[in-house]
C-alpha cells in the first residue's frame, strides 16, 4: 500500500487534476487562476469559513437546512425562500444521487426530464453537470454562505466545481462518504481520493482563499455511539490538516439523551484540537456542526416538531457552532420549501430563546464526557499504532480489523461486529463492542449500564433492545421499551 498521510506535492496534485477534468465536460472550463481571483471577491459575510469564526467568536449557534432540486432557477428560487422565509444562516447545496455516484449522464436525464415534467426528478442539485456557469448563479443568487453538502465518495470534480464558483465550504471525507454510502469502495481508495480534495482546499488557502471543510459527522445515523464518530472526525480533521486545511468543523448526530449528546460536542471540540496540536497542527481553526436526530422520524408533523425541537435545544446547551436542521417531512422525503422553512423557523425560536445559556457543569455531564474521550483514545491510539504512526494506512488497516467499527454502514470494508443499545436513560452504549480496542473498564462500564436497563425492564440484554431503539422515535419515544 503506497498510500501515505502525506501532504500532495503540487506536482502530484496538478498530475492528478488533469485526468479528473476530463471526466465531464464542464471540467474543462475550471480555471484556478480565474477562480482565485473571483473568490478573493466573495464578502466575508458570504464565506463560510468566516462566518462560523464569527459565530464561535460571539458564542452563536447558526442554523443551515438540507436542501436541493433539479433545475438552477427552482434551486435559487429554493434558497431564497429559505434563506428570506426559513432565516438560514448559512444555505446548503444538498448534491443528487447520482452525482455522488458520478453518474453525469444520469443526472443529464434528470435534468432533461424535470424539465420536461415541470418539477425535480433529481433528489439534489446536480452540480457537476451545472458546471461553475450554473453554480455561480446560484452563489450569486444567494445572500448567504453555501455548501456542497453530498455523500461521494470520488468527489475531486464536485469540489473543483463548487470551489471555483464560490461555494466557500464541501462536506465529506475518506471515511464518512465511504462507509455509510458505499458498499464495495475501498477504503484506500476514498482516502486517497479525499486527500485530493483536501489538498484542492489546501492550494486555495495558500492562495489566500479561507475555506471550510466539514468531516460528514452522523455517519450512518442510527444509534452511532459518540466515541466512533468522533473518532472519525478527529481522524478526517487530521488527514485534511496535513493537505493544508486550516478551517474544519467536525461533527456529529443527536443520540437523544441531551447529557451525552452535550457531552459528545464538548469532548469533540476539546480532543479535535487536542490531537491537532499534538500532531504539529496548530494553525487550524476548529468549530463544530450538530446535526438534529438522523434516524427514523414520527410522521405526525406535531412531533416531528419535537424532535426539531430537541435537537435545536441540544445544539444550543452544547454551544455547537451550529446545527443542521431537520423538517416536518422527513418521515416523508424530500420536504417542500414551506415544510423545510418551517423546520429552520423551529430551530432559530429555540436557538434564539436558548441564546447565552449552556449546559453547566456536572458530575453527570463530567463523566460522560470523560467516558467519551477515553473510548475515542482508545481507538485513535490504536489507529496510530496498526499505521505505524501513519493514520491514512492505519484507517485503512484499522477498519480490515474492526478497531473502528461504524454500525448498520453497508460498505463490505467496514466489519460490522460492534452494536449498539440505549441504556435506561437513553444514551448510547456498546451492547457488543466486537473487535474495539477498549480497556476493560470501559466494555464493564458500557455492560452494566445495559444491565441497569434489563434489571428495568426485566428482560435479557440483547439485540432486540437495539432493535426496539431503533423504532422508538418513530413511534414516539426515545427508548425501545418492550411492549
Ligand atoms: C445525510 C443526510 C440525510 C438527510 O438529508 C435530507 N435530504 C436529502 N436530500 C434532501 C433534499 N434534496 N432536500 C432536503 N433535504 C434532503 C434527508 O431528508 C435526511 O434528513
Amino acid at each position: 500500500m503506497d498510500l501515505q498521510n502525506k501532504k500532495l506535492s503540487e506536482e502530484q496534485f496538478f498530475k492528478i487534476r488533469e485526468e479528473i477534468l476530463t471526466h465531464w465536460p464542464t471540467g474543462k472550463d475550471v480555471d484556478l487562476t480565474e477562480a482565485v481571483e473571483y473568490l478573493k471577491k466573495v464578502p466575508d459575510e458570504k464565506n463560510f469559513a468566516k462566518k462560523l469564526r464569527k459565530a464561535k467568536e460571539e458564542g452563536v449557534t447558526l442554523a443551515q437546512p438540507r436542501a436541493g432540486v433539479a433545475l438552477i432557477s427552482e434551486h435559487i428560487k429554493l434558497l431564497n425562500y429559505l434563506e428570506e422565509e426559513g432565516g438560514a444562516d448559512l444555505l446548503p447545496s444538498t448534491i443528487d444521487s447520482y452525482t455522488r455516484q458520478n453518474r453525469y449522464n444520469e443526472c443529464q436525464v434528470g435534468i432533461d426530464e424535470s424539465i420536461k415534467a415541470g418539477r425535480s426528478l433529481l433528489n439534489g442539485f446536480p452540480a457537476v453537470n451545472h458546471g461553475v456557469k450554473g453554480c455561480r448563479e446560484v452563489y450569486e443568487s444567494i445572500k448567504n454562505p453555501i455548501q456542497a453538502r453530498h455523500g461521494t465518495p470520488d468527489a475531486r470534480l464536485l469540489s473543483e466545481i463548487i470551489t471555483a464558483s464560490g461555494w466557500t465550504s464541501n462536506e465529506g471525507g475518506g471515511i464518512s462518504y465511504n462507509i455509510p454510502y458505499a458498499k464495495s469502495v475501498s477504503m484506500e481508495r476514498t482516502i486517497r481520493d479525499w486527500q485530493y480534495c483536501d489538498r484542492l482546499t489546501g492550494w486555495y488557502q495558500e492562495q489566500g482563499i479561507e475555506l471550510n471543510r466539514e468531516p460528514f459527522g452522523p455517519l450512518t445515523g442510527t444509534l452511532v455511539p459518540p466515541s466512533i464518530s468522533n473518532t472519525v472526525a478527529i481522524l478526517e480533521a487530521l488527514l485534511a490538516a496535513e493537505q493544508g486545511v486550516k478551517n474544519i468543523t467536525v461533527g456529529y448526530g443527536q443520540c437523544g439523551n441531551i447529557i451525552q449528546d452535550v457531552a459528545a460536542i464538548r469532548a469533540l471540540e476539546e480532543q479535535t484540537e487536542e490531537y491537532l496540536k499534538r500532531f504539529g497542527y496548530n494553525d487550524v481553526f476548529v468549530t463544530t456542526v450538530f446535526h438534529q436526530w438522523m434516524g427514523g422520524f414520527p410522521a405526525d408533523e406535531a412531533k416531528a416538531f419535537g424532535v426539531i425541537s430537541l435537537g435545536a435545544a441540544t445544539a444550543a446547551m452544547a454551544g455547537a457552532t451550529k446545527v443542521i436542521v431537520k423538517t416536518p417531512h422527513e418521515a416523508l422525503g424530500i420536504p417542500t420549501m414551506e415544510a423545510n422553512a418551517q423546520g429552520i423557523r423551529d430551530t432559530k425560536m429555540t436557538l434564539n430563546m436558548l441564546r447565552g445559556q449552556r449546559m453547566p457543569m456536572s458530575k453527570e455531564l463530567e463523566m460522560e464526557i470523560r467516558i467519551i474521550k477515553a473510548e475515542t483514545k482508545c481507538m485513535l491510539d490504536s489507529v496510530y499504532e496498526v499505521g505505524k504512526g501513519d493514520f491514512a494506512r492505519g484507517t485503512v488497516e484499522a477498519f480490515k480489523l474492526g478497531i473502528v467499527d461504524i454500525p448498520f454502514a453497508p460498505s463490505k470494508y467496514n466489519a460490522g461486529k460492534m452494536m449498539p443499545a440505549r441504556d435506561n436513560q437513553g444514551a448510547v452504549r456498546y451492547l457488543m463492542p466486537g473487535n474495539l480496542p477498549f480497556t476493560q473498564d470501559l466494555i464493564d462500564f458500557n455492560k452494566e449500564k445495559l444491565m441497569e436497563r434489563g434489571r428495568f425492564e426485566n428482560r435479557d440484554v440483547t439485540f432486540q433492545m437495539t432493535v426496539d431503539d431503533i423504532f422508538a422515535v418513530g413511534k414516539g419515544n426515545l427508548i425501545g421499551r418492550p411492549e
